[in-house]
């Protein structure tokens, strides 16, 4: 590989932070249009040395935590046969390192109408502004690629959430705070999501808030549609929801008088701070 090629993304942070940043050209196009001088050459050089440590040193971190174990063991996992894990040695530290906060999944719970939508946004604007980067799997979003097969009957709505659960898990390695809101209706498919990540990676936040309060505001009308029996199995109506017992938050509106959604927002970032969330 050509010294020359090597392109640094975030300059000013070492070559070690900034090893997940680096991409190569194909040797034929140079990322520079114009001529650079030699020091340039010489500094990318030595720069590529250092990096050439940096992943032998990485290379061998992965060669220790694998040492005495068997690398040709094949799984069975559901209906896939003979696969491998493929450890990479850039772990989720090391990107947590460059994003300066610890990847986790704050799902929110609640009925339609409860406020969800609303206050995973409000948390991921304020995460921005604090710049720490969030990501939203909204259930209505989801819907509309990945779980567009998915309807609303009992399993498919079990399969909707352990997907979105996969999926958080993908985001939280990345090192994302990843917010996701579903009804997610049934105690124990939330429970399997938490079982997916290490303890404390799962914030439980509930959106206390009566099915009256949820029908009065009704924003897309499904209320009104179930209640004329023109939505059939719809949450609350004639579908099962499960508060959940342990939840990390509650946010509670008893009355149609509630906090503001940035007040809402304000209490998980509260939370996120005292948990160390907010900082690698
Ligand atoms: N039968 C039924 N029951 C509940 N909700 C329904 C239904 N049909 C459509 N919708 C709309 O789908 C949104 C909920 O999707 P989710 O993926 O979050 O649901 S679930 O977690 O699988 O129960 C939900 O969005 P939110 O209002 O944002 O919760 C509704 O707009
Ligand atoms: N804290 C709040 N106070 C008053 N109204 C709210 C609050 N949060 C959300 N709403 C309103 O309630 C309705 C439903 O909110 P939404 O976020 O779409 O709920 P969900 O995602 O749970 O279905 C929207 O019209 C929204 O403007």
């Amino acid at each position: 590989m050509n010294a020359s090629v090597l392109k640094p993304a975030l300059p000013g942070i070492s070559s070690s932070k900034r090893l997940g940043f680096f991409s190569f050209s194909d040797g034929n196009k140079p990322f520079h249009s114009k001529p650079r001088g030699v020091c340039l050459i010489k500094a990318a050089m030595e720069e590529t040395q250092t990096l050439k440590q940096d992943v032998n040193g990485m290379v061998d971190k992965l060669a220790n935590r694998h040492a005495g174990k068997n690398h040709n063991q094949l799984s069975t996992i559901g209906n896939s046969t003979n696969i491998k894990w493929h450890e990479c040695p850039v772990e989720k530290i090391d990107r947590e390192k460059l994003l300066k906060q610890k990847g986790c999944v704050i799902w929110i719970t609640g009925l339609s109408g409860s406020g969800k939508s609303t206050v995973a946004c409000a948390l991921s604007h304020m995460l921005y502004q604090r710049g720490n980067l969030s990501y939203i799997l909204d259930g209505d979003n989801v819907r509309h690629g990945l779980n567009r097969d998915l309807s609303f009957k009992a399993e498919d709505r079990v399969e909707n959430i352990r997907r979105v659960g996969e999926v958080a898990k993908l985001f939280a390695d990345a090192g994302f705070i990843c917010i996701a809101c579903l009804i997610s209706p049934y105690r124990r498919d939330r429970a399997e999501c938490r079982s997916m990540l290490p303890n404390r990676d799962f914030v439980e936040v509930f959106m206390d808030v009566p099915l009256q309060v949820c029908e009065n505001r009704d924003p897309k009308g499904l209320y009104k549609l179930a209640r004329a029996g023109k939505i059939k199995g719809f949450t609350g109506i004639d579908d099962p929801y499960e508060p959940p017992l342990d939840a990390e938050i509650v946010l509670q509106c008893n009355t149609g008088d509630c906090s503001s959604p940035c007040d809402l927002a304000e209490k998980v970032i509260s939370y996120l701070e005292v948990e160390g969330y907010l900082q690698a």
